[in-house]
């Protein structure tokens, strides 16, 4: 039996998809999406994906049809139980992202009979033009970095000839990591014995999907189809010819240009920059909002922004909207008018090399069938109650359908996608369970990396205000921590907010080297509602970065009588 394995980089899938890309170029949000031509079977038309194409491209699309695609169980070899009476399975999840691949390995876990229908290749967006990609060009642009700085390296008494690097050494490194934990993914799934199903999944009414030509029945179905670039209206892609792109072209890594606009400063334009600026691209920010990296702690963005943008070859233009952005041709430049974000006047004209447009991400949900069971989109998104039950057009709750992942926009994280599938299919095996998305940790990978989790201190504040209740500050510098040190990395802050009368963590944030390891000592103890007057006696290894975290539980001043959290030795 052939497994889903084949559908590997080189396959006629993949092919079909970056030609698609460059075909839609005029596209807004929907006709944006190149899956829709990645799909077996060709689905175009019911994203509106017609006219743009070549006939050369449909003719070499139709070629990728000729691979069997649908009605077909790729891996069902080890077979996971019988269905509960009356159905094909216990679990139909459409969407094999890490959303869906999280819930089918805990479903399988939990005894449902289960399968996983994906419709272009397993691992979805996170692990084939997201997190896994991208997270192997900043490994190396976090060694580029340090071996280009004499500075740096001279401090350890260590001497290094100039830096270079291969483009395609990177581009293949980003690539060859993808594979492997996509057939990581795969396999997991295969040996647990989730049938993987190819096709493109539709809910055609309560209980029932169809895949390919294919209806089956499940007692329980998850939604959990992602998310592609949000692509605002004015701005045209032309991802092939490679001059306005966006992150599922920039992963790529097919070029490197000498100057590039990166609209938006979230996550994505954020790590691009560290991954240009440190390739030798010079930057230029274009950010709606008053300020860079608007998503995070005030005072933890303006820390970045200082270790970040200022010392980098990135400059930046602010309360501005890229209204339109024009590709390069016939020897012109890109060019992207900027307008006044509150009063729409036209204030700049930018001329640049490249534009990577990285202003969100808009929900996949186009073809799903939702009308057959009275459910509207918000937005795109799939309306969800807080624990994933999709709600109908009437406000009802759909019995039976969930939706997870970037599909419901609640949070859109690899790790929250996973964690929300699992919480769905504990509830479905008879545990009620709400997942806290207060306790999920968020983390951005630049040099160094940032992370977070809880309320930043502008919320706190205004969730104390309007609750009546003081909130308390504590901050710890890497400076004073022996191994930041050691390791020349002292630039960086952890800042707890808190509340003094209870000992409650409602937010941790930390800029510095290993700020995404180190934010789950307090995620945790989100999770688990651990007090910072139980968590501060925890003993922590010396000398570790983990002390910094240590120090800022220390430092707070808890009202609350303190417990004494350690239990007493047990004898030997
Ligand atoms: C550049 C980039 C970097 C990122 N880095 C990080 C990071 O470091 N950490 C992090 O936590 N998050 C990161 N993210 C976000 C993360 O990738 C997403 O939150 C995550 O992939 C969402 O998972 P999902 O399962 O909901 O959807 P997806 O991963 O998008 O998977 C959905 C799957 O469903 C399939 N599908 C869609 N419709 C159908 C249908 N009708 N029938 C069958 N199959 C269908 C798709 O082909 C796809 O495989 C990053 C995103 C990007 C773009
Ligand atoms: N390390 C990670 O966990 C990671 C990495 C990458 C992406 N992601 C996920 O992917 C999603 C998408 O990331 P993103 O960075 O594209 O989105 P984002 O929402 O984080 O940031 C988008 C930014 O673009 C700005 N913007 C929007 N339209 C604009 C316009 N026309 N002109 C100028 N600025 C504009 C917004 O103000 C915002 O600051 C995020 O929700 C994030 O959770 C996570």
């Amino acid at each position: 039996m052939q497994s889903s394995i084949s559908l590997s980089l080189s396959s006629p899938s993949t092919i079909c998809r970056s030609d698609s890309s460059a075909a839609v170029s005029n596209a807004n949000v929907n006709l944006l999406n190149p899956r829709s031509l990645r799909f077996c079977g060709l689905r175009r038309e019911a994203f509106g994906l017609n006219s743009s194409l070549s006939t050369h491209r449909i003719q070499s699309l139709s070629n990728v049809t000729r691979r069997p695609c649908s009605n077909r169980i790729v891996a069902s070899s080890a077979g996971n139980g019988a269905a509960s009476k009356g159905f094909d399975y216990d679990l139909v999840i459409i969407g094999a992202g890490v959303g869906g691949h999280g819930a089918a390995l805990h479903a399988v876990e939990k005894g449902l009979k289960t399968a996983i229908i994906e419709g272009d290749v397993v691992g979805g967006t996170c692990v084939n033009r997201g997190c896994v990609p991208s997270k192997a060009l900043l490994a190396v642009s976090g060694r580029m970095r340090e071996l280009q700085n004499e500075h740096h390296m001279k401090s350890f008494g260590l001497q290094v000839a100039a830096a270079g690097y291969d483009r395609q050494g990177v581009a293949d490194h980003a690539n060859n990591l993808a594979s492997k934990i996509r057939n990581n993914l795969t396999n997991s799934m295969k040996s647990l014995g989730v049938d993987i199903l190819t096709g493109f999944g539709t809910v055609l009414g309560p209980q029932k999907v169809k895949y390919g030509d294919t209806v089956i029945t499940a007692k329980d179905i998850i939604i959990a189809t992602g998310s592609v670039p949000l692509v605002p209206k004015g701005i045209e892609v032309d991802g092939k010819c490679k001059t306005v792109i966006t992150s599922d072209h920039a992963l790529k890594l097919e070029f490197v240009p000498q100057w590039i606009a990166i609209v938006g400063s979230g996550y994505i334009g954020l790590e691009f920059s560290d991954v240009y600026t440190a390739l030798g691209s010079e930057v230029t920010f274009v950010e709606a909002l008053d300020q860079l990296m608007p998503g995070f702690d005030p005072e933890i963005g303006k820390l970045a922004q200082r270790v970040l943008i200022n010392p980098r070859k990135i400059d930046y233009h602010t309360g501005v909207f890229a209204s339109k952005i024009t590709p390069a041709k016939d020897g012109k430049p890109v060019t992207i008018e900027l307008i006044d974000a509150k009063t729409k006047e036209l204030k700049d004209t930018l001329e640049v090399d490249a534009a990577l447009i990285a202003t969100g991400r808009a929900p996949f949900t186009q073809g799903l069938g939702l009308e057959n069971i009275n459910v509207q989109t918000q937005r795109g998104f799939v309306p969800v109650d807080g624990r994933m039950r999709v709600i109908d057009a009437n406000g009802e709750l759909v019995p039976h359908l969930y939706c997870i992942g970037d599909a419901n926009g609640k949070m859109m994280l690899a790790h929250a996608a996973s964690a929300q599938g699992i919480s769905v299919v504990e509830q479905v095996t008879g545990k009620d369970h709400v997942l806290n998305h207060l306790s999920i940790p968020a983390a951005c990978f630049t040099h160094p990396e940032i992370s977070m989790v809880g309320l930043t201190e502008p919320q706190a504040r205004e969730k104390a205000e309007k609750e009546g209740f003081e909130i308390g500050i504590a901050k710890t510098s890497f400076k004073a921590n022996t191994k930041a040190l050691a390791e020349n990395e002292g630039e960086g802050l952890a800042k707890l907010i808190y509340r003094p009368d209870s000992g409650e963590i409602l937010g941790v944030h930390i800029f510095g080297m290993h700020a995404a390891d180190l934010i789950h000592e307090a995620s945790n103890a989100i999770a688990l509602g651990t007090r910072i007057q139980d968590i501060k006696y925890a003993v922590h290894a010396h000398p570790t970065l983990s002390e910094v975290i240590d120090e800022l539980f220390k430092a707070a001043k808890v009202k609350a009588n303190t417990s004494s959290p350690v239990a007493e030795p047990v004898a030997a």
